[in-house]
Protein backbone atom coordinates (compact mmCIF):
# COMPACT_ATOMS: atom_id res chain seq x y z
CA UNK A 1 0.00 0.00 0.00
CA UNK A 2 1.17 3.57 -1.49
CA UNK A 3 0.65 6.69 0.36
CA UNK A 4 0.89 10.07 -0.61
CA UNK A 5 1.37 13.12 0.95
CA UNK A 6 1.12 16.84 -1.33
CA UNK A 7 1.73 19.91 -0.41
CA UNK A 8 2.80 23.54 -0.98
CA UNK A 9 6.24 22.67 1.63
CA UNK A 10 7.06 26.71 1.44
CA UNK A 11 9.01 24.90 3.71
CA UNK A 12 8.51 21.20 5.12
CA UNK A 13 8.29 21.14 8.46
CA UNK A 14 7.99 18.67 11.51
CA UNK A 15 3.85 19.15 11.56
CA UNK A 16 4.03 17.48 8.19
CA UNK A 17 6.59 14.77 9.09
CA UNK A 18 5.95 13.15 12.09
CA UNK A 19 2.28 12.60 11.29
CA UNK A 20 3.12 10.71 8.06
CA UNK A 21 5.73 8.99 9.73
CA UNK A 22 3.27 7.97 12.46
CA UNK A 23 1.05 7.19 9.27
CA UNK A 24 3.27 5.08 7.96
CA UNK A 25 3.98 3.02 10.74
CA UNK A 26 0.53 2.76 11.36
CA UNK A 27 -1.15 1.67 7.89
CA UNK A 28 2.61 -0.23 7.48
CA UNK A 29 2.72 1.93 4.11
CA UNK A 30 5.53 0.61 1.81
CA UNK A 31 6.63 3.99 0.53
CA UNK A 32 5.01 7.40 1.36
CA UNK A 33 5.54 9.79 -1.38
CA UNK A 34 6.08 13.59 -0.82
CA UNK A 35 4.41 15.25 -3.50
CA UNK A 36 5.54 18.75 -3.76
CA UNK A 37 3.13 21.23 -6.19
CA UNK A 38 4.04 23.35 -9.02
CA UNK A 39 1.02 25.91 -8.76
CA UNK A 40 -1.01 25.19 -5.63
CA UNK A 41 -4.64 25.60 -7.11
CA UNK A 42 -6.46 27.39 -4.02
CA UNK A 43 -3.98 29.79 -2.42
CA UNK A 44 -1.49 32.22 -3.72
CA UNK A 45 1.67 31.75 -5.43
CA UNK A 46 4.39 29.78 -3.12
CA UNK A 47 6.66 32.36 -1.55
CA UNK A 48 9.63 30.14 -2.35
CA UNK A 49 10.71 29.37 -6.36
CA UNK A 50 9.62 25.56 -6.82
CA UNK A 51 13.31 24.46 -6.70
CA UNK A 52 13.63 25.38 -3.43
CA UNK A 53 10.61 23.79 -1.92
CA UNK A 54 11.76 20.77 -3.76
CA UNK A 55 15.11 20.68 -2.35
CA UNK A 56 13.79 21.26 1.27
CA UNK A 57 11.64 18.46 0.76
CA UNK A 58 14.85 16.28 -0.45
CA UNK A 59 16.62 17.07 2.32
CA UNK A 60 13.56 16.01 4.76
CA UNK A 61 12.78 12.94 3.15
CA UNK A 62 16.51 11.99 3.31
CA UNK A 63 16.33 11.96 6.84
CA UNK A 64 13.73 8.32 7.16
CA UNK A 65 13.97 5.39 4.88
CA UNK A 66 10.48 4.79 3.30
CA UNK A 67 10.18 8.47 2.70
CA UNK A 68 10.44 9.73 -1.35
CA UNK A 69 9.54 13.13 -3.34
CA UNK A 70 7.96 12.54 -6.34
CA UNK A 71 8.11 15.74 -9.01
CA UNK A 72 5.25 14.93 -11.20
CA UNK A 73 3.03 18.28 -10.24
CA UNK A 74 6.36 20.11 -10.57
CA UNK A 75 7.14 18.88 -14.36
CA UNK A 76 3.83 19.32 -15.63
CA UNK A 77 1.86 22.95 -16.46
CA UNK A 78 -1.32 24.22 -14.99
CA UNK A 79 -2.44 23.80 -11.39
CA UNK A 80 -1.45 21.02 -9.65
CA UNK A 81 -5.16 19.50 -9.47
CA UNK A 82 -4.63 16.47 -7.26
CA UNK A 83 -7.24 14.62 -9.08
CA UNK A 84 -4.53 14.41 -12.90
CA UNK A 85 -1.54 13.74 -9.96
CA UNK A 86 -3.89 10.72 -8.82
CA UNK A 87 -4.93 9.36 -12.39
CA UNK A 88 -1.29 9.56 -13.69
CA UNK A 89 -0.27 7.27 -10.11
CA UNK A 90 -3.18 4.64 -11.08
CA UNK A 91 -1.62 4.61 -14.43
CA UNK A 92 1.52 3.62 -13.10
CA UNK A 93 0.47 1.22 -10.16
CA UNK A 94 -2.33 -0.46 -12.19
CA UNK A 95 -6.06 -0.52 -10.56
CA UNK A 96 -5.91 -2.80 -7.88
CA UNK A 97 -3.02 -1.32 -5.64
CA UNK A 98 -4.66 0.79 -2.67
CA UNK A 99 -3.33 4.09 -2.69
CA UNK A 100 -3.51 6.53 0.27
CA UNK A 101 -4.30 10.11 -0.25
CA UNK A 102 -3.12 11.70 3.07
CA UNK A 103 -4.79 15.28 4.00
CA UNK A 104 -4.31 17.36 7.16
CA UNK A 105 -7.82 18.25 8.50
CA UNK A 106 -7.98 21.45 6.99
CA UNK A 107 -7.18 20.52 3.78
CA UNK A 108 -9.66 17.92 4.50
CA UNK A 109 -12.59 20.80 5.03
CA UNK A 110 -12.01 22.24 2.16
CA UNK A 111 -12.24 18.66 0.07
CA UNK A 112 -15.43 19.70 -2.00
CA UNK A 113 -14.21 22.64 -3.47
CA UNK A 114 -11.37 20.15 -4.91
CA UNK A 115 -11.28 20.06 -9.32
CA UNK A 116 -13.31 16.86 -9.68
CA UNK A 117 -13.35 15.81 -5.87
CA UNK A 118 -15.87 13.63 -6.57
CA UNK A 119 -13.70 11.50 -8.79
CA UNK A 120 -10.60 11.02 -5.78
CA UNK A 121 -12.78 8.40 -4.14
CA UNK A 122 -12.55 6.28 -7.20
CA UNK A 123 -8.63 6.40 -7.13
CA UNK A 124 -7.48 6.67 -3.82
CA UNK A 125 -8.85 6.09 -0.25
CA UNK A 126 -8.37 9.34 2.16
CA UNK A 127 -6.37 9.37 5.46
CA UNK A 128 -6.69 12.87 7.76
CA UNK A 129 -4.45 13.67 9.95
CA UNK A 130 -5.86 15.57 12.84
CA UNK A 131 -4.54 19.01 12.87
CA UNK A 132 -4.82 21.90 15.76
CA UNK A 133 -7.31 24.26 15.28
CA UNK A 134 -9.06 22.76 12.64
CA UNK A 135 -11.75 20.47 13.53
CA UNK A 136 -14.36 20.37 10.69
CA UNK A 137 -17.52 18.36 12.60
CA UNK A 138 -19.72 19.14 9.85
CA UNK A 139 -17.13 18.02 6.73
CA UNK A 140 -16.73 14.73 9.08
CA UNK A 141 -20.15 13.93 9.44
CA UNK A 142 -20.73 14.75 5.58
CA UNK A 143 -18.31 12.73 4.43
CA UNK A 144 -18.17 9.63 6.81
CA UNK A 145 -21.50 8.32 7.23
CA UNK A 146 -20.48 5.91 4.31
CA UNK A 147 -17.36 6.06 3.38
CA UNK A 148 -15.49 5.59 6.90
CA UNK A 149 -12.91 3.25 7.10
CA UNK A 150 -13.05 1.29 10.55
CA UNK A 151 -9.48 0.20 10.81
CA UNK A 152 -5.81 0.30 8.61
CA UNK A 153 -7.38 -3.33 7.94
CA UNK A 154 -10.03 -1.90 5.95
CA UNK A 155 -8.08 0.03 3.30
CA UNK A 156 -6.07 -2.82 2.40
CA UNK A 157 -8.90 -4.44 1.36
CA UNK A 158 -10.02 -2.49 -1.72
CA UNK A 159 -7.98 0.38 -3.85
CA UNK A 160 -10.16 2.91 -2.66
CA UNK A 161 -12.86 4.85 -1.82
CA UNK A 162 -12.53 4.75 2.08
CA UNK A 163 -11.90 7.87 4.54
CA UNK A 164 -9.76 6.94 7.76
CA UNK A 165 -9.06 9.73 10.73
CA UNK A 166 -5.93 9.38 12.11
CA UNK A 167 -5.55 10.97 16.00
CA UNK A 168 -1.74 11.86 15.24
CA UNK A 169 0.54 13.68 17.27
CA UNK A 170 -0.82 17.14 17.39
CA UNK A 171 1.98 19.88 16.60
CA UNK A 172 0.25 23.45 16.07
CA UNK A 173 3.21 24.43 13.35
CA UNK A 174 2.41 25.29 9.69
CA UNK A 175 4.81 26.92 7.30
CA UNK A 176 2.99 30.24 7.36
CA UNK A 177 4.18 30.71 10.97
CA UNK A 178 7.60 29.80 10.05
CA UNK A 179 7.72 32.69 7.05
CA UNK A 180 6.68 35.01 9.55
CA UNK A 181 9.35 33.89 11.97
CA UNK A 182 12.10 34.34 9.21
CA UNK A 183 10.72 37.61 8.00
CA UNK A 184 10.54 39.21 11.75
CA UNK A 185 14.36 37.72 12.56
CA UNK A 186 13.21 35.21 14.69
CA UNK A 187 14.86 31.45 14.88
CA UNK A 188 12.44 28.65 13.55
CA UNK A 189 14.95 26.15 14.86
CA UNK A 190 13.11 22.86 16.42
CA UNK A 191 10.15 23.80 14.16
CA UNK A 192 11.33 21.72 10.88
CA UNK A 193 14.45 20.16 10.37
CA UNK A 194 17.86 21.22 10.88
CA UNK A 195 18.85 20.77 7.55
CA UNK A 196 15.50 22.75 6.09
CA UNK A 197 16.72 25.40 8.64
CA UNK A 198 20.36 25.49 7.21
CA UNK A 199 19.00 25.54 3.39
CA UNK A 200 16.73 28.35 4.39
CA UNK A 201 19.40 30.40 5.46
CA UNK A 202 21.98 29.75 3.28
CA UNK A 203 19.62 30.58 0.20
CA UNK A 204 18.43 34.02 2.28
CA UNK A 205 14.79 32.84 2.03
CA UNK A 206 11.46 33.81 3.63
CA UNK A 207 13.49 37.17 4.87
CA UNK A 208 11.99 40.37 4.92
CA UNK A 209 12.30 42.78 1.77
CA UNK A 210 14.25 45.03 4.37
CA UNK A 211 16.73 41.52 5.59
CA UNK A 212 17.05 40.70 2.01
CA UNK A 213 18.51 44.25 1.03
CA UNK A 214 21.30 43.70 4.03
CA UNK A 215 21.64 40.34 3.31
CA UNK A 216 22.30 41.90 -0.51
CA UNK A 217 24.88 44.44 1.57
CA UNK A 218 26.82 41.75 3.49
CA UNK A 219 27.18 39.49 0.62
CA UNK A 220 28.72 42.32 -1.64
N1 LIG B 1 0.86 20.74 11.67
C1 LIG B 1 0.21 19.93 10.84
N2 LIG B 1 -0.49 18.86 11.31
C2 LIG B 1 -1.18 18.03 10.45
N3 LIG B 1 -1.21 18.21 9.08
C3 LIG B 1 -0.54 19.27 8.58
C4 LIG B 1 0.20 20.16 9.40
N4 LIG B 1 0.78 21.09 8.60
C5 LIG B 1 0.40 20.81 7.35
N5 LIG B 1 -0.39 19.72 7.31
C6 LIG B 1 -1.01 19.11 6.11
O1 LIG B 1 0.02 18.89 5.15
C7 LIG B 1 -0.46 19.16 3.83
C8 LIG B 1 0.40 20.20 3.15
O2 LIG B 1 0.37 21.39 3.91
P1 LIG B 1 1.09 22.74 3.48
O3 LIG B 1 2.32 22.44 2.69
O4 LIG B 1 0.09 23.65 2.89
O5 LIG B 1 1.58 23.27 4.92
P2 LIG B 1 0.98 24.42 5.83
O6 LIG B 1 1.82 24.45 7.06
O7 LIG B 1 -0.49 24.25 6.00
O8 LIG B 1 1.29 25.69 4.90
P3 LIG B 1 0.78 27.20 5.00
O9 LIG B 1 0.93 27.67 6.42
O10 LIG B 1 1.69 27.90 4.02
O11 LIG B 1 -0.67 27.17 4.56
C9 LIG B 1 -1.93 19.61 3.98
O12 LIG B 1 -2.76 18.47 3.80
C10 LIG B 1 -1.98 20.08 5.44
O13 LIG B 1 -3.28 19.95 5.99
O1 LIG C 1 -7.05 19.39 -6.69
C1 LIG C 1 -7.46 20.44 -6.15
O2 LIG C 1 -8.38 21.13 -6.60
C2 LIG C 1 -6.75 20.90 -4.89
C3 LIG C 1 -7.17 22.03 -4.18
C4 LIG C 1 -6.48 22.41 -3.04
C5 LIG C 1 -5.38 21.67 -2.61
N1 LIG C 1 -5.00 20.58 -3.33
C6 LIG C 1 -3.83 19.80 -2.92
O3 LIG C 1 -3.81 19.63 -1.53
C7 LIG C 1 -2.47 19.58 -1.06
C8 LIG C 1 -2.32 20.57 0.08
O4 LIG C 1 -2.54 21.86 -0.44
P1 LIG C 1 -2.03 23.15 0.35
O5 LIG C 1 -2.55 24.31 -0.46
O6 LIG C 1 -2.65 23.04 1.72
O7 LIG C 1 -0.53 23.07 0.40
C9 LIG C 1 -1.58 19.90 -2.29
O8 LIG C 1 -1.11 18.69 -2.81
C10 LIG C 1 -2.54 20.54 -3.25
O9 LIG C 1 -2.19 20.33 -4.62
C11 LIG C 1 -5.65 20.18 -4.43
Amino acid sequence: MIGILGGTFDPIHFGHLRPALEIQECLDLDELRFIPCGLPPHRRRPQADMSHRLAMVEQAVALHPGFSVDRRELERDGPSYSVDTLESLRRELGPHVPLCLLLGMDAFAGLSSWHRWQDLFGLAHIVVAHRPGSDAPRAREAWAASRQAASPADLRAAPAGRILFMPVTQLDISATAIRDLVARGRSPRFLLPEPVLTYIQRHGLYLSTLSQRDACRQNN
